[in-house]
């Protein structure tokens, strides 16, 4: 990974910034922590506070989203619905003689990148050991050394590790079997994967009956709010809900840093969209022309993970993604991490292939950022189809669906039924109802052929479930039933909305682009800077005097108050060190601006404004000062444009 400068990204210093400027830490670190667990100290708070109000005004405030607050907490029933209490869980394997406990696809992908490091090593190509990752290891993988490894070998690994989030547990099992991989540490052998789990389990009230899960995402609420909020959209389609929120997961093996853990903030998005008319989007001509770099399912396949770029529109065009409303969804959440600091160069959609998504799913592309961890998926991207809300409306009875009165009535010309429900009690007795239900859910076709057996013979035949003695076919005499045909007059059309659901992972982005804004500025020693766009940069401005003097405070005072009642954070700097070590120490927190108060200001009340990222200052009264620096802040304007606007101010002003 290279910074904006184009050297090498410089892990370790960076983690000693984080560290040093309490961006986040490891939770109950007197305790010695937990894996998975971490807290966000001042600037990562508001760092976070700064991304998840950004994503409010660029997705909620601009598509006009329904944004509700679901509780953490939820019935076991409703994850069992879901299907998360069946199906949420990642493969584990155990090595029974250590303890050790391993998720099977991270326990190959860390063989085998071992080995294909071993074999680099064994042909003398460069191999580029990154220490700082090195140290974060939890475990150390044992050196497989320099062993060479056939070609055919290595094109087996990379394409087993180009696929490696599309296997299931047998797959995996094969995969531990066939490549004969063992425990890292110890070399011992490993079970075959099982599944493990991933929900945290609790039960609600002091009686314990009611078992409970924390939430593994915020979906499963918005979806049983859903028809209250269609009320509340005065039953208008299409229409999107949108939570932001804690979400927990118990992750068999927590790392990286913030990018896998056990608890952690997500910002989703459910928009609801009819089913019928191949899934457009009233907005789609506006993002046609965004071009992005994708990696379609059919490239994955071959083995290989090139990046075609094209436009939205041409991609949906060629049905590489499955519908408008989905490519809309994806150019807005490229938009989105592009807005937040994500260098666009660094960013990928990748398809999900046919095995790795839910059976339910129609489509779906993960944004993936490219860190120093490799490409990090921070962004979900699924057409979930109508399963959610066909689930919880098959279990509950409530009318997740839309009701809509149609333009032109619609003739439907259908096989109806006719009981005589009278002789049915006497006739079947005790399995009358399972008889009826059985008549009620025959298809038009077995209907058609029924309504000629019986006015040929008389008499149908069908099968029947749930009879006291079992399930078998009954006769039924037409006596009994008639069946005609006949022409309905549908006035309103009922179906189940198809969900495209962006769900963004807020610690991973948070993470990846402070990773996309480090650099280091040369000089006498490398100083590292974070360049956040100002609309996110956790402190928007710096004052600092240009020495102790005292004339000096009443006007820094002045400029704070100032610059809070235009709600624009700000800190002074009032230290004896140097103006430069002050303003370096701040690139480290990415602070944007810098307003410098020095002799000049308190003849005239005039302040330099110093930009981070290009160090070059205009210098303006106060006012104009303050207006500039709100303009930056908002995102109305760029340092090119003030810099265009306002005088140049160079140190030989001074001099
Ligand atoms: N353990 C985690 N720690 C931090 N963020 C996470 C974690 N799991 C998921 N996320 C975030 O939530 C987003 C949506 O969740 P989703 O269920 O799609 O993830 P996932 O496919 O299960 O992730 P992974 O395959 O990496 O476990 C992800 O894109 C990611 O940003």
């Amino acid at each position: 990974m290279t910074t904006k400068t184009g050297k090498p990204l410089d892990q370790k210093s960076l983690d000693a910034i984080l560290k040093r400027r309490l961006f986040y830490t490891p939770a109950f670190e007197v305790y010695n922590g937990v894996a998975g667990l971490y807290d966000y100290g001042p600037p990562g708070c508001t760092l976070q506070a700064n991304i998840t109000d950004t994503w409010r005004k660029h997705f909620v405030l601009e598509e006009d989203m329904l944004e509700v607050d679901c509780t953490m907490l939820t019935p076991a029933e409703v994850l069992k619905t879901s299907g998360h209490v069946d199906k949420f869980a990642d493969w584990m394997c155990k090595d029974p003689k250590s303890g050790d406990i391993f998720r099977a696809d991270h326990l190959v992908e860390e063989v085998l990148e071992a080995r294909l490091t071993g074999n680099k090593k064994a042909r003398g190509e460069e191999v580029v050991v990154d220490e700082a990752k090195e140290a974060k290891k939890k475990r150390k993988t044992k050196d497989t050394g320099a062993i060479k490894l056939e070609d055919a070998v290595v094109k087996e690994y990379e394409e087993t590790l180009a696929r490696i989030d599309n296997y299931d547990g047998a797959e995996l099992g094969q995969l531990i079997t066939k490549f004969e991989i063992k425990n890292p540490v110890t070399g011992g052998d490993v079970l075959p994967p099982v599944a493990f789990n991933l929900m945290f389990q609790t039960s609600i009230g002091p009686s314990s009956n009611l078992a409970g899960y924390l939430r593994p995402e915020t979906a499963q609420g918005q979806f049983l709010t859903f028809q209250k909020l269609l009320e509340f959209n005065q039953q208008a389609m299409p229409f999107a809900s949108a939570c932001i929120g804690k979400s927990f997961r118990n992750e068999i093996s927590p790392r990286q840093g913030l990018l896998r853990v056990r608890e952690f903030l997500m910002a989703e998005i459910e928009h609801y969209v009819d089913p019928e008319g191949g899934k457009k989007h009233p907005r789609f001509s506006e993002v046609r022309h965004v071009k992005l770099g994708l990696l379609d399912r059919k490239v994955q396949l071959s083995g290989s993970t090139q990046l075609t770029y094209m436009t939205m529109g041409e991609a949906v065009d060629a049905s590489i993604v499955d519908s408008e409303t989905l490519g809309y969804f994806v150019v807005r959440i490229y938009l989105f991490l592009v807005r937040i600091g994500a260098d666009p160069q660094k960013i990928r959609f990748r398809q999900h292939m046919a095995n790795e998504m839910a059976h339910y799913a129609a489509d779906c592309w993960d944004a993936e950022l490219l860190t120093s961890y490799g490409w990090i998926e921070c962004v979900g991207c699924a057409d979930r189809s109508a399963y959610d809300l066909s689930v919880h409306a098959k279990k509950t009875g409530a009318p997740l669906c839309v009701r809509e009165t149609r333009k032109e009535p619609l003739k439907i010309e259908e096989w109806a039924l006719d009981l005589d429900k009278k002789k049915f009690g006497p006739t079947f007795k005790k399995d009358s109802k399972a008889v009826e239900a059985a008549l009620e859910a025959l298809t038009q076709d077995v209907r058609e052929k029924l309504s000629l057996d019986l006015a040929n013979t008389g008499k149908a035949e069908i099968q029947v479930t749930g009879l006291a003695s079992g399930d078998s076919t009954v006769e039924i005499g037409k006596d009994l039933i008639s069946i005609e045909k006949r022409t309905r007059v549908e006035h309103v059309r009922e179906y189940t909305p198809n969900v495209i659901e962006p769900a963004f992972g807020i610690g991973r982005i948070l993470y990846s682009v402070i990773e996309h804004v480090y650099w280091s500025r040369e000089g006498a020693e490398a100083r590292g800077v974070l360049s956040f766009p100002p609309p996110v940069a956790p402190t928007k401005v710096l004052l600092v005097p240009l020495s102790t003097h005292p004339d000096f405070k009443p006007l820094v005072q002045r400029l704070g108050h100032k610059l809070r009642q235009l709600e624009i954070s700000n800190r002074v700097d009032d230290s004896s060190a140097s103006i430069g070590k002050r303003y370096s120490r701040n690139d480290e927190l990415g602070t944007p601006l810098g307003v410098t108060v020095d002799f000049q200001s308190v003849k005239d009340h005039t302040f330099t404004l110093r930009d981070r990222d290009t160090t070059k200052q205009v210098r303006a009264d106060e006012q104009t000062i303050c207006k500039a620096i709100e303009s930056l802040v908002k995102g109305q304007k760029t340092w090119a444009d003030i810099q265009h606007e306002l005088p140049e101010f160079t140190q030989q002003d001074v001099d």
